[in-house]
């Protein structure tokens, strides 16, 4: 196992014993968010906001990475997110995440939680799933110990490969499994699927957690053409019951998934609106799509 793997294993077995833990708390789990109560499971969308980023900059040694930066995704869209190397694409997922902390600005999940108030492994276990563009599955266990292993119930934390699944985890399971169209390779081993394979069992895997947002970096980088077309069907029929945000350069996979299209360039919202129109945009073509 690769230290990067092992290193994904303990984040996601954190997210499971952040999950339990929350579960376990007297309150049930209420914890104070914007002074509104946050109860386990709810996300409160009545303003038509799943996540709601305003006015967020961060800087690195000087150097400001995301500058100002406002935008919000309504419940169940699946927004695009193009913009040049550099953009800041990266650190916004990782600032929605709580992997880097923001100077200023605020960020929401729904109206009521204010995510800079959490931990990473707190962010994870409320739904907010993230695919990083290499996939981290477990290539030892089979398809089907890939996609157990991520079940959303205590029952695994510590992550056991080795617990009884219920007949409603059963259903999920198979649910999930021909969502990704894996159920004919149940029993592969995860090592030996193709690339493509191996990114649809990762999607699988936080589908498991049944996430309310989905983060998507580059998830179509390296696969075949066939794939990424199966790749495009897949994220259609998430969206709805999933809120998504996709990172893509491979402008043909966005073409064929994409409604809104936010560009980003140094750090901040550059355009916004369809393909087409940000296409058409001047200032898109003179930064990014023109070179
Ligand atoms: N931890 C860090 N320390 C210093 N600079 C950083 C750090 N993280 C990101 N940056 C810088 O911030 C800028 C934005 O990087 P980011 O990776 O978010 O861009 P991106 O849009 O994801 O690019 P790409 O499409 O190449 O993945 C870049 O100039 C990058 O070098």
């Amino acid at each position: 196992m690769t230290p990067e793997l092992m290193e994904e294993g303990a984040r996601r077995v954190s997210a499971y014993a952040a999950l339990a833990a929350r579960d376990k708390t007297e309150s049930g789990g209420r914890a104070a968010a914007g002074g509104r109560p946050v109860v386990p499971g709810e996300v409160d969308v009545a303003h038509g906001r799943i996540l709601y980023l305003d006015d967020v900059s961060v800087s690195f040694d000087g150097f400001r990475a995301i500058n100002k930066l406002s935008l919000d995704i309504a419940p169940g869209e699946l927004r695009c997110i193009i913009g040049p190397n550099g953009a800041g694409k990266t650190t916004m997922m990782d600032i929605i995440t709580g992997k880097t902390r923001p100077d200023a600005g605020s960020v929401f999940f729904g109206s009521t939680i204010d995510l800079l108030r959490y931990k990473e492994a707190e962010i994870a276990g409320m739904g907010i799933g993230r695919k990083f563009q290499k996939p981290t599955v477990f290539e030892q266990l089979t398809v089907f110990e890939n996609l157990e292993l991520a079940l959303k119930t205590d029952k695994r934390v510590p992550a056991s490969v080795f617990f009884q699944a219920s007949s409603e985890d059963r259903d999920r399971l198979a649910q999930v499994l021909r969502t990704i169209h894996l159920a004919d390779s149940v029993n592969r081993q995860a090592g030996n699927l193709s690339h493509g394979q191996k990114q649809w069992l990762e999607i699988g895997m936080l589908l498991m957690q049944d996430p309310k947002l989905l983060l998507l970096d580059e998830p179509v980088a390296g696969m075949t053409d066939e794939e990424t077309e199966r790749t495009a069907e897949l994220f259609l029929s998430l969206k709805g019951k999933h809120s998504l945000m996709v990172v893509e350069h491979d402008m043909s996979f966005i073409q064929a998934i994409s409604e809104k299209v936010t560009v980003l360039h140094e750090g901040s919202v550059l355009a916004e609106g369809t393909l087409q129109q940000v296409q058409g945009d001047e200032r898109v073509i003179e930064v990014y799509l023109g070179r």
